[in-house]
Protein backbone atom coordinates (compact mmCIF):
# COMPACT_ATOMS: atom_id res chain seq x y z
CA UNK A 1 0.00 0.00 0.00
CA UNK A 2 1.58 3.06 -0.98
CA UNK A 3 1.71 6.48 1.44
CA UNK A 4 0.15 9.40 -0.05
CA UNK A 5 2.60 12.27 -0.45
CA UNK A 6 -0.34 14.56 0.65
CA UNK A 7 -0.48 15.02 4.76
CA UNK A 8 -4.10 15.55 4.51
CA UNK A 9 -4.44 11.95 3.17
CA UNK A 10 -2.63 10.57 6.30
CA UNK A 11 -4.10 12.41 9.10
CA UNK A 12 -4.84 10.66 11.97
CA UNK A 13 -7.95 9.29 13.22
CA UNK A 14 -10.69 10.80 15.37
CA UNK A 15 -12.31 8.16 17.72
CA UNK A 16 -15.77 8.22 17.98
CA UNK A 17 -17.01 5.00 20.09
CA UNK A 18 -16.63 2.29 17.07
CA UNK A 19 -15.80 4.58 14.63
CA UNK A 20 -12.80 5.78 13.52
CA UNK A 21 -12.97 9.20 11.27
CA UNK A 22 -10.89 11.10 9.15
CA UNK A 23 -10.76 14.39 7.21
CA UNK A 24 -14.43 15.66 6.58
CA UNK A 25 -15.96 12.77 8.36
CA UNK A 26 -13.65 14.01 11.42
CA UNK A 27 -14.92 17.23 11.88
CA UNK A 28 -18.82 16.13 12.53
CA UNK A 29 -19.34 18.12 16.13
CA UNK A 30 -19.07 15.92 19.26
CA UNK A 31 -21.80 14.22 21.26
CA UNK A 32 -21.08 16.68 23.67
CA UNK A 33 -21.72 20.18 22.23
CA UNK A 34 -25.14 18.37 21.33
CA UNK A 35 -26.33 17.29 24.53
CA UNK A 36 -24.83 20.75 26.13
CA UNK A 37 -26.01 22.86 23.11
CA UNK A 38 -29.53 24.44 24.46
CA UNK A 39 -30.04 26.76 21.64
CA UNK A 40 -29.47 23.69 19.25
CA UNK A 41 -32.77 23.23 17.11
CA UNK A 42 -33.14 19.53 18.61
CA UNK A 43 -33.19 18.06 15.48
CA UNK A 44 -30.84 15.25 16.65
CA UNK A 45 -33.63 14.10 18.25
CA UNK A 46 -34.88 13.07 14.05
CA UNK A 47 -31.54 11.07 13.60
CA UNK A 48 -31.22 6.72 13.49
CA UNK A 49 -28.49 6.85 16.11
CA UNK A 50 -31.13 8.37 18.06
CA UNK A 51 -33.83 6.47 16.62
CA UNK A 52 -32.08 3.20 18.05
CA UNK A 53 -31.54 4.88 21.62
CA UNK A 54 -35.49 4.52 21.21
CA UNK A 55 -35.82 1.48 19.84
CA UNK A 56 -33.33 -0.29 22.29
CA UNK A 57 -35.00 1.80 25.42
CA UNK A 58 -38.39 0.10 24.11
CA UNK A 59 -36.77 -3.97 24.01
CA UNK A 60 -35.65 -2.84 27.55
CA UNK A 61 -39.24 -1.15 29.20
CA UNK A 62 -40.90 -4.51 27.19
CA UNK A 63 -38.17 -7.21 28.35
CA UNK A 64 -38.38 -5.52 31.82
CA UNK A 65 -42.29 -5.50 32.06
CA UNK A 66 -43.10 -9.16 31.04
CA UNK A 67 -40.35 -11.43 32.53
CA UNK A 68 -42.22 -12.20 34.99
CA UNK A 69 -45.63 -12.71 33.64
CA UNK A 70 -45.40 -16.56 33.54
CA UNK A 71 -47.92 -18.58 30.52
CA UNK A 72 -49.04 -16.55 28.34
CA UNK A 73 -51.04 -16.67 24.81
CA UNK A 74 -51.38 -13.99 22.47
CA UNK A 75 -54.73 -13.03 20.87
CA UNK A 76 -55.08 -11.40 17.67
CA UNK A 77 -58.37 -10.03 16.40
CA UNK A 78 -60.42 -7.26 14.60
CA UNK A 79 -59.89 -3.90 16.31
CA UNK A 80 -63.57 -2.36 14.51
CA UNK A 81 -65.21 -5.51 16.53
CA UNK A 82 -68.73 -4.29 17.99
CA UNK A 83 -69.51 -4.96 21.93
CA UNK A 84 -72.34 -7.41 21.73
CA UNK A 85 -71.27 -9.13 18.45
CA UNK A 86 -71.16 -12.74 18.07
CA UNK A 87 -66.83 -11.71 17.47
CA UNK A 88 -66.78 -9.97 20.37
CA UNK A 89 -68.15 -12.88 22.74
CA UNK A 90 -65.87 -14.90 20.77
CA UNK A 91 -62.94 -12.66 22.10
CA UNK A 92 -64.31 -12.26 25.71
CA UNK A 93 -64.95 -16.07 26.22
CA UNK A 94 -61.35 -16.37 24.50
CA UNK A 95 -59.79 -14.50 27.24
CA UNK A 96 -62.17 -15.74 30.41
CA UNK A 97 -61.12 -19.56 29.57
CA UNK A 98 -57.43 -18.59 29.22
CA UNK A 99 -57.35 -16.69 32.56
CA UNK A 100 -59.39 -19.90 34.21
CA UNK A 101 -56.52 -21.53 32.76
CA UNK A 102 -53.92 -19.43 34.89
CA UNK A 103 -52.83 -18.40 31.85
CA UNK A 104 -51.58 -14.55 31.03
CA UNK A 105 -53.42 -13.05 27.83
CA UNK A 106 -51.66 -10.42 25.61
CA UNK A 107 -53.45 -8.20 23.45
CA UNK A 108 -52.53 -4.86 21.11
CA UNK A 109 -54.14 -3.69 23.51
CA UNK A 110 -57.02 -1.83 21.18
CA UNK A 111 -60.44 -2.00 20.77
CA UNK A 112 -62.53 -4.70 19.59
CA UNK A 113 -61.58 -7.88 19.77
CA UNK A 114 -58.41 -6.78 21.68
CA UNK A 115 -60.84 -5.13 24.18
CA UNK A 116 -63.00 -8.30 24.30
CA UNK A 117 -59.85 -10.65 25.48
CA UNK A 118 -58.77 -8.47 27.74
CA UNK A 119 -61.90 -7.88 29.26
CA UNK A 120 -63.00 -11.59 29.32
CA UNK A 121 -58.91 -11.96 31.20
CA UNK A 122 -60.32 -9.80 33.87
CA UNK A 123 -63.88 -11.58 34.23
CA UNK A 124 -61.63 -14.71 34.57
CA UNK A 125 -59.05 -12.98 37.12
CA UNK A 126 -56.11 -13.51 34.90
CA UNK A 127 -53.03 -11.24 33.44
CA UNK A 128 -54.52 -8.87 31.17
CA UNK A 129 -51.65 -7.74 29.12
CA UNK A 130 -52.10 -5.22 26.43
CA UNK A 131 -49.00 -3.78 24.06
CA UNK A 132 -50.22 -0.56 22.57
CA UNK A 133 -48.95 1.15 19.40
CA UNK A 134 -48.64 4.50 18.62
CA UNK A 135 -50.90 5.42 16.07
CA UNK A 136 -52.24 8.82 13.82
CA UNK A 137 -55.59 8.05 15.00
CA UNK A 138 -54.66 6.91 18.65
CA UNK A 139 -57.35 5.57 21.01
CA UNK A 140 -55.00 4.61 24.42
CA UNK A 141 -55.15 1.04 25.97
CA UNK A 142 -58.73 -0.23 26.22
CA UNK A 143 -60.32 0.11 30.26
CA UNK A 144 -59.54 -3.88 30.37
CA UNK A 145 -55.75 -3.41 30.54
CA UNK A 146 -53.83 -4.59 33.54
CA UNK A 147 -50.63 -4.17 32.51
CA UNK A 148 -50.02 -1.64 29.78
CA UNK A 149 -46.98 -1.13 27.46
CA UNK A 150 -47.18 1.46 24.63
CA UNK A 151 -44.76 1.18 21.75
CA UNK A 152 -43.70 3.50 19.35
CA UNK A 153 -42.35 0.72 16.75
CA UNK A 154 -44.58 -1.94 15.22
CA UNK A 155 -41.34 -4.66 15.33
CA UNK A 156 -40.12 -3.90 19.07
CA UNK A 157 -44.01 -4.17 20.09
CA UNK A 158 -43.93 -7.98 17.80
CA UNK A 159 -40.82 -9.19 19.17
CA UNK A 160 -43.02 -9.39 22.68
CA UNK A 161 -46.14 -11.12 21.56
CA UNK A 162 -44.04 -13.98 20.10
CA UNK A 163 -41.17 -14.03 23.13
CA UNK A 164 -43.73 -14.16 25.89
CA UNK A 165 -46.62 -16.26 24.47
CA UNK A 166 -46.62 -19.99 24.35
CA UNK A 167 -49.25 -19.79 21.43
CA UNK A 168 -51.52 -17.94 19.54
CA UNK A 169 -55.50 -17.75 19.22
CA UNK A 170 -56.63 -15.81 16.28
CA UNK A 171 -59.94 -14.10 16.37
CA UNK A 172 -61.13 -12.85 12.34
CA UNK A 173 -59.69 -9.61 11.50
CA UNK A 174 -58.40 -7.30 9.02
CA UNK A 175 -55.00 -6.54 7.94
CA UNK A 176 -53.32 -6.14 10.90
CA UNK A 177 -54.21 -9.44 11.83
CA UNK A 178 -53.42 -10.80 9.09
CA UNK A 179 -50.05 -9.46 9.25
CA UNK A 180 -49.64 -11.10 13.28
CA UNK A 181 -50.61 -14.65 11.80
CA UNK A 182 -48.67 -14.75 8.66
CA UNK A 183 -45.44 -13.40 10.56
CA UNK A 184 -46.70 -15.91 13.29
CA UNK A 185 -46.51 -18.83 10.54
CA UNK A 186 -43.04 -17.45 8.75
CA UNK A 187 -41.39 -17.49 12.47
CA UNK A 188 -43.00 -21.61 12.80
CA UNK A 189 -41.96 -22.63 9.13
CA UNK A 190 -38.69 -21.22 8.91
CA UNK A 191 -38.13 -22.74 12.68
CA UNK A 192 -37.05 -19.18 14.45
CA UNK A 193 -39.65 -20.66 17.04
CA UNK A 194 -40.92 -24.49 17.59
CA UNK A 195 -43.63 -25.85 19.55
CA UNK A 196 -45.67 -22.61 19.01
CA UNK A 197 -49.82 -23.57 18.44
CA UNK A 198 -51.52 -20.96 15.98
CA UNK A 199 -55.02 -21.65 16.16
CA UNK A 200 -57.68 -19.79 14.13
CA UNK A 201 -61.51 -19.34 15.67
CA UNK A 202 -64.00 -18.91 13.44
CA UNK A 203 -64.04 -21.89 10.35
CA UNK A 204 -66.61 -19.98 8.62
CA UNK A 205 -64.14 -16.83 8.17
CA UNK A 206 -60.74 -18.44 7.75
CA UNK A 207 -62.04 -21.49 5.47
CA UNK A 208 -61.96 -19.24 2.42
CA UNK A 209 -58.18 -17.65 3.11
CA UNK A 210 -57.03 -21.63 4.00
CA UNK A 211 -58.99 -23.30 0.81
CA UNK A 212 -56.97 -20.54 -1.10
CA UNK A 213 -53.28 -21.32 0.33
CA UNK A 214 -54.27 -24.73 -0.54
CA UNK A 215 -55.98 -23.94 -3.94
CA UNK A 216 -53.30 -21.60 -5.08
CA UNK A 217 -49.88 -21.26 -2.96
CA UNK A 218 -49.65 -25.43 -2.86
CA UNK A 219 -51.12 -26.37 -6.25
CA UNK A 220 -48.68 -23.10 -7.60
CA UNK A 221 -45.88 -24.78 -4.93
CA UNK A 222 -45.31 -21.34 -3.01
CA UNK A 223 -46.30 -23.58 0.17
CA UNK A 224 -45.79 -27.17 0.82
CA UNK A 225 -49.05 -29.14 1.95
CA UNK A 226 -47.12 -29.53 5.34
CA UNK A 227 -47.11 -25.85 5.91
CA UNK A 228 -51.29 -25.88 6.45
CA UNK A 229 -50.10 -28.08 9.68
CA UNK A 230 -49.18 -24.71 10.89
CA UNK A 231 -52.71 -23.68 11.79
CA UNK A 232 -55.54 -24.48 13.82
CA UNK A 233 -59.20 -23.82 12.43
CA UNK A 234 -62.18 -24.18 15.20
CA UNK A 235 -65.17 -23.28 15.85
CA UNK A 236 -65.55 -22.97 19.64
CA UNK A 237 -63.58 -20.66 22.04
CA UNK A 238 -63.15 -23.71 24.54
CA UNK A 239 -61.59 -25.73 21.68
CA UNK A 240 -59.12 -22.70 21.06
CA UNK A 241 -57.94 -22.64 24.39
CA UNK A 242 -57.49 -26.33 24.71
CA UNK A 243 -55.44 -26.69 21.42
CA UNK A 244 -53.49 -23.74 22.27
CA UNK A 245 -52.72 -25.03 25.34
CA UNK A 246 -51.79 -28.66 24.83
CA UNK A 247 -51.03 -28.80 21.08
CA UNK A 248 -46.98 -28.07 22.16
CA UNK A 249 -45.74 -29.82 18.67
CA UNK A 250 -46.66 -27.95 15.93
CA UNK A 251 -47.77 -30.50 13.49
CA UNK A 252 -45.54 -29.97 10.57
CA UNK A 253 -42.25 -31.18 12.79
CA UNK A 254 -43.74 -34.69 13.31
CA UNK A 255 -41.15 -37.38 12.57
CA UNK A 256 -38.67 -34.47 11.24
CA UNK A 257 -34.79 -33.93 12.61
CA UNK A 258 -35.19 -31.04 14.06
CA UNK A 259 -31.97 -28.22 14.22
CA UNK A 260 -30.76 -27.49 17.45
C1 LIG B 1 -58.75 1.00 13.77
C2 LIG B 1 -59.02 1.44 15.17
C3 LIG B 1 -58.10 1.46 16.15
C4 LIG B 1 -56.70 0.99 15.95
N1 LIG B 1 -56.07 0.70 17.21
C5 LIG B 1 -55.26 -0.34 17.42
N2 LIG B 1 -54.70 -0.44 18.64
C6 LIG B 1 -53.89 -1.47 18.92
N3 LIG B 1 -53.58 -2.45 18.03
C7 LIG B 1 -54.12 -2.36 16.81
C8 LIG B 1 -54.96 -1.30 16.43
N4 LIG B 1 -55.32 -1.49 15.15
C9 LIG B 1 -54.74 -2.63 14.74
N5 LIG B 1 -54.01 -3.18 15.72
C10 LIG B 1 -53.23 -4.45 15.66
O1 LIG B 1 -53.63 -5.20 14.52
C11 LIG B 1 -54.63 -6.16 14.87
C12 LIG B 1 -56.01 -5.67 14.45
O2 LIG B 1 -55.95 -5.11 13.16
P1 LIG B 1 -57.21 -5.25 12.17
O3 LIG B 1 -56.75 -4.59 10.92
O4 LIG B 1 -58.36 -4.54 12.81
O5 LIG B 1 -57.43 -6.70 12.01
C13 LIG B 1 -54.62 -6.30 16.38
O6 LIG B 1 -54.34 -7.65 16.78
C14 LIG B 1 -53.56 -5.33 16.86
O7 LIG B 1 -52.40 -5.93 17.37
C15 LIG B 1 -60.40 1.88 15.50
O8 LIG B 1 -61.37 1.27 14.75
Amino acid sequence: MSISADPARNSQPRRKGPLELRRKQAAVEMSDQHLLDTKGPGQFVHTDPWRVLRIQSEFVEGFGALADIGKAVSVFGSARTKPGSPYYEMGVEVGRKLAEAGVAVITGGGPGSMEAANRGTVEGNGVSVGLGIELPFEQGLNQWVDLGINFRYFFARKTMFVKYAQGFIVLPGGLGTLDELFEAMVLVQTRKVTSFPIVLLGVDFWGPMIEWIRGTLVAEGMVSEKDLDLIQVVDDPAEAVDRVLHGAVTPSFKGEQRPE
